[in-house]
Parts: C-alpha cells; sequence; structure tokens
C-alpha cells in the first residue's frame, strides 16, 4: 500500500497546526513522526485516521482518494498511548470485537473469526491471556491486546499514536524490537508517532521531524543524524552545541580559533552556526593542534563519561563532549584540567533568517582518537594549579 500526502494543512482558528505537509510513505514502511509536542504529528495520524479533515490538501493510497472515505471503511488499524480496552470484555472479545461488528456480508463465520483471533494471539504471544480481563494484564500486555485488536482486522495501514507513552522504559525496549519484527512479517505500512527521538532512530525505515506543523526533515534515522538539515532537527535528533564561527579561506575560525581545512565552495568572510556532536569532540594530542579548553564539569554515564568544557576565549558557551570512561582514567582527567581538543567534524548552517545547512567541515588532523596514543600526558593537558 503506497501512500502519498500532499500539502495538507489544518488550521484551528488563525493557528495553523499543520502546514502544507506533503509525504510519500512506500509499502511495507514504518515511518516514523518525529517532534516536540505541538507540532502537529497527532493532528496528521488523526486526519489519515479519518478523525479529523484537513483544510486543504489530499491524500492518495494506491492511487485513491482516502479522504472520500469514513473513518470505518478506510481500514486503518489504530492504537493510541492509552488505548481502551473493552473492561467487560476478554482479551479473546476484544480482540474479535472488530471482526464482530462487521456488516452481515463482511462478517466471518463464529469458527473463522475464532481461528484468527487464536491466531492473532499466539503471534503475539498472548494466547496465555485469551481468558483474562484487561485489569489482569500489565500496561505493556494491554498495549500488545490493542494491537491485536487493531490488526484484527487486517488493515491496509497501522496508526500508531505513542503506542508506548504509557509505559515504562524498560517495557519500551522490549516491546520496541517486538513491535518491529511483528511489522516486518506482516509488511504493512506503518505511521508511527514518537516524541521519542531513540524509538524513532531504533524502529523506523524513514523519520519525518517536524516542527510547528512543517516537515523539517524526512531521511534515513542514520541520514538525519549525521546531517541534520537545520539548527532545530541537529538540536532535537541527539545532541550538540552551537558554535559561532566565520569561514575564510582554508579554514574555519571558531570562537577566534583556527581550524583548517577545506572550505572551497563557501563564500570567504560569511558567518555561519557550526554545530558539534559530543562524540566528534576529541582529545587532541598536542596543545598546538588543538583548541584549548578547560573541564568544567565530568559526568560519569558508565562506558562513557560526558564532559562540559568552557573553550578558551568562547564565553558563555558550553561544548558537550563525550569520551570513553576508559580513556578519561587512564589520562587521569579531573574537572578543572586544561586540556586541548580537535573536532572531528561540524555541520554549518547559515545565520537567521537562512538557517539552512552549508555543509560539513571535516578539520585536517581532526585527530584525537585514543589510538593516537596519548603517551606524552604532558603535551596535551596540563593539571591546573
Ligand atoms: N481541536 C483542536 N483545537 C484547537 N487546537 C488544536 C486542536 N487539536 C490540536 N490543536 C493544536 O494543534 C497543535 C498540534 O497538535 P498535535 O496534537 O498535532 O501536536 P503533537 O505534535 O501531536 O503534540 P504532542 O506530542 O503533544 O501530542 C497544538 O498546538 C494543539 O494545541
Amino acid at each position: 500500500m503506497t501512500l502519498e500526502i500532499r500539502q495538507l494543512t489544518r488550521r484551528f482558528g488563525a493557528f495553523v497546526a499543520l502546514d502544507r505537509v506533503s509525504l510519500d510513505v512506500a509499502p511495507g514502511e514504518l515511518v516514523a513522526l518525529l517532534g516536540p509536542s505541538g507540532s502537529g504529528k497527532s493532528t496528521l495520524l488523526r486526519i489519515l485516521a479519518g478523525l479529523d479533515a484537513p483544510d486543504q490538501g489530499s491524500v492518495l493510497r494506491d492511487g485513491e482518494d482516502l479522504l472520500a472515505h469514513d473513518a470505518s471503511r478506510r481500514g486503518v488499524g489504530l492504537v493510541f498511548q492509552h488505548y481502551a480496552l473493552f473492561a467487560h470484555m476478554t482479551v479473546f472479545e476484544n480482540v474479535a470485537f472488530g471482526l464482530r461488528v462487521r456488516r452481515r456480508a463482511l462478517r466471518p463465520g463464529r469458527q473463522a473469526i475464532r481461528q484468527r483471533v487464536l491466531a492473532l494471539l499466539e503471534r503475539m504471544q498472548l494466547a496465555e491471556y485469551a481468558a483474562r480481563y484487561p485489569s489482569q494484564l500489565s500496561g505493556g500486555q494491554r498495549q500488545r491486546v490493542a494491537l491485536a485488536r487493531a490488526l484484527a482486522v487486517e488493515p491496509a495501514m497501522l496508526l500508531l499514536d505513542e503506542p508506548f507513552g504509557a509505559l515504562d522504559q524498560q517495557v519500551r525496549v522490549s516491546l520496541r524490537g517486538w513491535l518491529r519484527d511483528l511489522q516486518r512479517s506482516l509488511g504493512l505500512t506503518t505511521l508511527m508517532v514518537t516524541h521519542d527521538q531513540e524509538e524513532a532512530l531504533q524502529m523506523a525505515d524513514r523519520v519525518v521531524v517536524m516542527h510547528e506543523g512543517r516537515v523539517a526533515q524526512v531521511g534515513r534515522p542514520d541520514a538525519i543524524y549525521d546531517v541534520p538539515a537545520s539548527p532545530f532537527v541537529h538540536g532535537f535528533v541527539g545532541r550538540g552545541t552551537r558554535l559561532p564561527a566565520i569561514v575564510v579561506p582554508g579554514a574555519l575560525l571558531v570562537s577566534g580559533h583556527r581550524l583548517a581545512g577545506d572550505t572551497e565552495g563557501w563564500e570567504p568572510g560569511r558567518e555561519v552556526e557550526a554545530w558539534v556532536r559530543p562524540e566528534d569532540v576529541r582529545l587532541a594530542p598536542r596543545v598546538p593542534w588543538g583548541v584549548p579548553a578547560r573541564i568544567e564539569s565530568l559526568l560519569s554515564r558508565g562506558a562513557t563519561v560526558h564532559a562540559a568544557l568552557a573553550i578558551d576565549g568562547a564565553s558563555g558557551i558550553t561544548l558537550d563532549a563525550e569520551w570513553h570512561a576508559g580513556d578519561v582514567a587512564r589520562l587521569s582527567l579531573h574537572e578543572g584540567d586544561q586540556v586541548a581538543i580537535a573536532f572531528a567534524r561540524l555541520r554549518l548552517y547559515g545565520t537567521e533568517p537562512d538557517p539552512r545547512l552549508v555543509g560539513v567541515f571535516v578539520p585536517h588532523g581532526a585527530f584525537g582518537t585514543p589510538e593516537h596514543g596519548f603517551a606524552d600526558r604532558g603535551m596535551w593537558s596540563q593539571r591546573r594549579v
């Protein structure tokens, strides 16, 4: 099943909740709608489900006008964060419900319904709970029943709105893999709303990042993380620090520090925003080749250590860095230490009002990985006295 969403706009009074949103979804694809609260994700899903209608725009499913059909005829399976299962029905009855209430002409026979529901419960590892009532299930089990109920009617597409939103972290993580496997094996075209970037990046074939009712970027999860199209996407998907910078011939000036590298094709003298991911902030082996900075804080996160750094000459900016815990221990780094850092790469964006991606800058000699050795500790790190 393909979906072609074209220029969808939805206004609530003067407020524009969806602003000319276009998107193509391929058969069997799992697309995650990711964005901050109020960015229009649920509005888009509700329009697709038939619970709301757009002011403008069109949606074609396999070339046919989806919006012309009532919600009940759209063939969508819908699961919300708090999916109200029928409390007075067993798991079996809940899952069978959608089939039992079908018009007579479309309703399978009693035995066929029974077989289909049992097969589905089996597949969803719910068979042993068939006779239980919702109140006798855990939150994760209930969401699985909600999914089974949505799937029982063999929908053409699945629409999920924060399906794991109400569950604790451990259950969420285990259900992610489970749902992904199930969706793949069924080949079911799926749109999933989430504001959890980890969930979107792990599960989706493609991620749609939404911002203020518009599509900020669409792409494969790794592409979105590696080359965010705007400072907003960089800041929302993954972490990063924004550094003011100027392009000069053969170098980038970052807070007055010269990083040599290829700047061909970029206008000299142009002011840009340089964004750097924490894992791209490396410890440089030799001070003259690195940017001097001071460790303001070190926070252990198990295998990694999160460092907050103050770059010399860049007041008011705290640079986020992430280093291997083993390196930090081996080099005996402490808060207050003076270090030299190198940047593996920086994404450059235009300044307002045109904050588009200018390009990715890779400084020459952006070494500083542990493999390059820190034999002479004194050369790159000086303890403050
Ligand atoms: N029926 C409505 N009347 C007025 N405003 C609405 C209505 N429905 C949604 N909105 C507004 O439209 C905007 C987008 O809402 P939507 O629910 O799509 O956001 P979202 O990205 O799904 O956010 P969240 O992650 O918080 O659910 C919000 O500012 C919301 O207040």
